[in-house]
């Protein structure tokens, strides 16, 4: 949330109020001048009179740089961890020993702590995060639990949608929309929590009632340098459950009794996709999903709930979303939901945006598909998917890219992924960033079979025209990389850009403008 979007419903908590929640070392200035706040924020840019600063230093700057702008631009007092020298009278300095720390405390209690009055549940993990916060949020909401929704790039509750600029936004833009979710009559709320947030404190004091883990693969090695410390950054959400809460697991998963090695084995709930009972990790409650049926639109599943088997059809396609569907499923059931309920909440839900989502007809009579999959492990799992559902004498097409300053080593990765299951692969750019377009491609080309069939095509939009000129009979086209992204970032600079649309208009032209004939292969 930024700065006008506080100052929307600006409120005024007295510092005192907040000075009794924060551990602070040392208070310099004059107390009573600091009167109330009116905002709490770690960005100087977003201050406002009367707002509350707090100075974290960061990985690319230092907040106590900016101070001294925080201050002219009216801030009344400032949370640091070292007092500077040299700033004029009427400011309360309050020093600290973790700026992320008193900022999360400082927040929760200027919003009231709305974090308090609502049900929160937690989701984390490599992939799945967005699709699994998704079907739990439309599981409540069928069942008339008014539940919120904060994740990649969004947050929606009671009909309003927020776009956002992380996944788990900072700690202050997270309890403004808490606040906001109470008073818009939400009683619960659903939220991916990044390896990031986790790391940088923004989920600081926040209680889970229930905490999910999706899986471990690599992804952002670039910040946790090795996956011991990404696993460790994960596992940090299990040790903020409520007293009455519950940790949803993906069993199948290696990293999963890692996740559970601080939780009591009664509160632990095991997903699984096997029948096998694997005794390595000690599970509350053991849920299983057998596939029965699999088509490229949907899976046939019987769900094994403790007491209870119910058959539902899964209306995502591949093994992946029936995991993440068993996932929703388990947290319905410890929050107490009828299985036949939670089943019937679940097969309502057809799609969602940028995952695995079919885009228009092809004339030439195959398909197409957008998918968020930017990791290693999603790529493997979406291009198996739809290797193994498409009709055996069509051939998969696959067009992707890496992010620009984001980790380095998926790209070759990926480029081996792509070139070892699809038949026809065009390697472009994602988002580049502040990176050299050609650069990113040469990383991922050095993973990739050389004489394999592939072509490089820098521009995405030339990239995806081309590819659905490829499109032949039975054919499945999967653009991936961005998914619902509405938007390409080249040196630094955002430009509307949308998979989705670019499919769509491509696909139009080429059924348009080709002769009949050469739609057909
Ligand atoms: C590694 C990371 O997540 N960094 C984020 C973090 O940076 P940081 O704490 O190191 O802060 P910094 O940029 O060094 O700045 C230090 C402090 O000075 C402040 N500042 C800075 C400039 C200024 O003019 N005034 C000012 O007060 C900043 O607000 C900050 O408090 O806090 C910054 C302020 O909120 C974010 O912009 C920055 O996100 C970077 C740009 C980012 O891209 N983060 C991504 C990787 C991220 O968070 N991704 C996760 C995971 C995605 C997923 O897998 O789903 C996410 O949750 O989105
Ligand atoms: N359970 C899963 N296991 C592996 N891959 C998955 C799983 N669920 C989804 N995916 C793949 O990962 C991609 C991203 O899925 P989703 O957006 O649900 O994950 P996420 O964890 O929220 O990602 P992000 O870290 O970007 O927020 C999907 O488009 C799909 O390709
Ligand atoms: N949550 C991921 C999203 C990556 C999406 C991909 N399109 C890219 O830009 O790299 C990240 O911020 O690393
Ligand atoms: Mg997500």
């Amino acid at each position: 949330m930024n700065g006008s979007e506080q100052r929307a419903g600006i409120r005024h908590v007295p510092l005192e109020k907040l000075l009794g929640g924060i551990s602070a070392l040392e208070l310099r200035g004059n107390r009573e001048l600091a009167g109330e706040v009116t905002c709490v924020t770690s960005d100087s840019r977003e201050v406002i009179p009367g707002a509350l600063f707090v100075a974290v230093r960061g990985y690319c700057t230092d907040g106590h740089r900016f101070i001294r702008s925080a201050v002219e631009r009216g801030a009344g007092s400032v949370i640091c961890e070292e007092i500077p020298s040299g700033i004029e009278d009427g400011v309360l300095f309050i020093k600290v020993t973790d700026a992320r720390i008193a900022l999360a405390e400082a927040a929760r209690l200027y919003y009231g702590n709305a974090s308090d009055q609502l049900m929160i549940i937690g989701v984390t993990g490599t992939n799945g995060k967005t699709t699994t916060s998704k079907l739990i949020t439309s599981m409540l909401n069928a069942r008339g639990i008014s539940c919120g929704y904060i994740g990649t790039n969004l947050c929606t509750f009671a009909e309003r949608e927020i776009p956002l600029d992380r996944t788990t936004p900072e700690a202050h833009g997270l309890h403004a929309l808490f606040r906001r979710m109470v008073d818009g009559g939400c009683r619960a709320v659903v939220m991916e929590v990044s390896s990031h947030a986790l790391m940088l404190k923004r989920v600081h004091g926040i209680r889970f009632r229930a905490a999910v883990f999706t899986n471990l693969t690599p992804e952002h090695l670039d910040f946790h340098e090795t996956m011991e410390a990404y696993a460790s950054a994960k596992q940090l959400l299990f040790d903020q459950l409520t007293p009455d809460g519950f940790a949803v697991l993906n069993r199948d998963d290696p990293a999963a009794p890692f996740m559970a090695a601080r939780v009591l084995p009664e509160k632990i709930y095991c997903c699984s996709l096997s029948a096998r009972q694997d005794t390595s990790l000690a599970c509350g409650n053991s849920f299983f999903a057998e596939i029965t049926g699999a088509s490229i639109a949907s899976s046939r599943v019987a769900l094994h709930f403790p007491e209870t088997v119910v058959s539902i059809e899964v209306r995502l396609p591949g093994s992946f979303n029936v995991m993440n569907m068993l996932e929703a499923a388990s947290v319905g059931f410890g929050l107490g939901l009828d299985p036949d309920e939670i089943c019937r909440a679940l097969s309502l839900v057809s799609a969602v945006e940028g995952r695995m989502e079919r885009v228009g007809e092809s004339c030439s009579g195959g398909m197409a598909f957008v998918d968020y999959a930017h990791t290693p492990d999603a790529l493997f799992k979406v291009l198996s998917t739809l290797r193994d559902l498409k009709d055996e004498h069509s051939r998969l097409i696959v067009v992707f890219g890496c992010g620009g300053n984001r980790d380095r080593s998926k790209r070759p990765e990926m480029g081996r992924i792509a070139s070892e299951l699809a038949d026809e692969v065009i390697i472009t750019s994602d988002n580049p960033r502040d990176e050299d377009p050609e650069a990113i491609l040469d990383e991922i080309e050095q993973g990739m079979n050389r004489d394999g069939r592939y072509r490089r095509i820098i521009d995405r939009a030339e990239a995806i025209s081309v590819a659905v000129s490829m499109i032949g009979k039975g054919d499945v086209l999967l653009v991936a990389g961005k998914g619902h992204e509405k938007y390409q970032e080249i040196s630094g600079r955002k430009a509307f850009f949308s998979d989705r649309e670019q499919l769509l208009t491509s696909m139009q032209k080429s059924c348009e403008g080709e002769p009949e004939k050469e739609c057909e292969r």
